[in-house]
């Protein structure tokens, strides 16, 4: 049996067609059921629907044997428990910063709101800015509005959030995509299975890569 692990929402409407690929059709829809372990259509396969920052945690520990999650995720967890083979294209975003319209902080002190708070510290500590980070869960965009913070560190695609918050993004601290990750000890133990997922979804992932 391969557990795979991953969440509700946009990364699991994008994993889907690259999952068929696999032949990995789940037997239910999320959004209506409330089971959160979904069967297949494959015996030997099953999904975890869990939030998107659990996923790292439930592969690392062996509680699923892969997992797709954003690198956003990764790197804020910490994936040095998790091998990442495969790079999907999917859900592909940019984590930035941003600040209010015209508003700049170019001093060496900033306060910064977010739910990254290890890669928005990594981030200003390499380029010699103090930066008091402030843990949001959430509408990080708020906080610059209500003088929270001078700053904010989020993802950013069309950029209408922040625009619709009269934000502007600043700094490009990485590029966002979905990753496969896999337990480092099911690697091993079913390494055929797993091999040939990945073969799988590398050639489902390869025409959005190109895109
Ligand atoms: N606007 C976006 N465009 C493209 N990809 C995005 C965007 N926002 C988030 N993502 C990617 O999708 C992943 C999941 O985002 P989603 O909004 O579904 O969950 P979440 O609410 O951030 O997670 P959680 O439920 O753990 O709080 C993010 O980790 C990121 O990699
Ligand atoms: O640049 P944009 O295209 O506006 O996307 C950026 C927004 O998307 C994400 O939020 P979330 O997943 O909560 O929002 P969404 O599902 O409405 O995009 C992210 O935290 C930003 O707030």
């Amino acid at each position: 049996m391969l557990t795979i692990a991953v969440s509700k929402g946009r990364i699991y409407k994008e994993a889907l067609p690259l999952l068929a690929a696999a032949s990995i059709v789940p037997a239910e829809d999320p959004d209506t059921s409330r089971k959160l372990i979904l069967p297949t259509h494959r015996d030997d396969v099953r999904l975890l629907i869990i939030r998107a920052t659990d996923v790292p945690t439930y592969v690392e520990y062996g509680a699923a044997d892969l997992g797709i999650a954003g690198k956003d995720v990764l790197v804020e967890h910490g994936a040095e428990g998790l091998y990442e083979p495969l790079d999907l294209g999917i859900a592909r975003c940019r984590m930035m910063t941003a600040g209010r319209v015209g508003e700049t902080w170019n001093g060496r002190r900033v306060r910064v709101a977010t739910k990254y708070v290890r890669t928005a510290k990594r981030f200003f500590a390499e380029r010699g800015i103090q930066a008091e980070v402030i843990k949001l869960y959430g509408s990080m965009e708020l906080a610059p509005l209500v003088g929270l913070a001078e700053c904010i560190v989020d993802l950013v695609d069309t950029g209408n959030t922040l625009r619709a918050n009269g934000l502007e993004p600043r700094d490009l601290i990485m590029e966002i995509s979905s990753r496969l990750v896999v337990n480092k000890a099911a690697m091993k133990m079913k390494h055929a299975a797993i091999k040939r997922l990945i073969a799988d979804l590398e050639t489902a992932a390869q025409p959005q890569e190109a895109a």
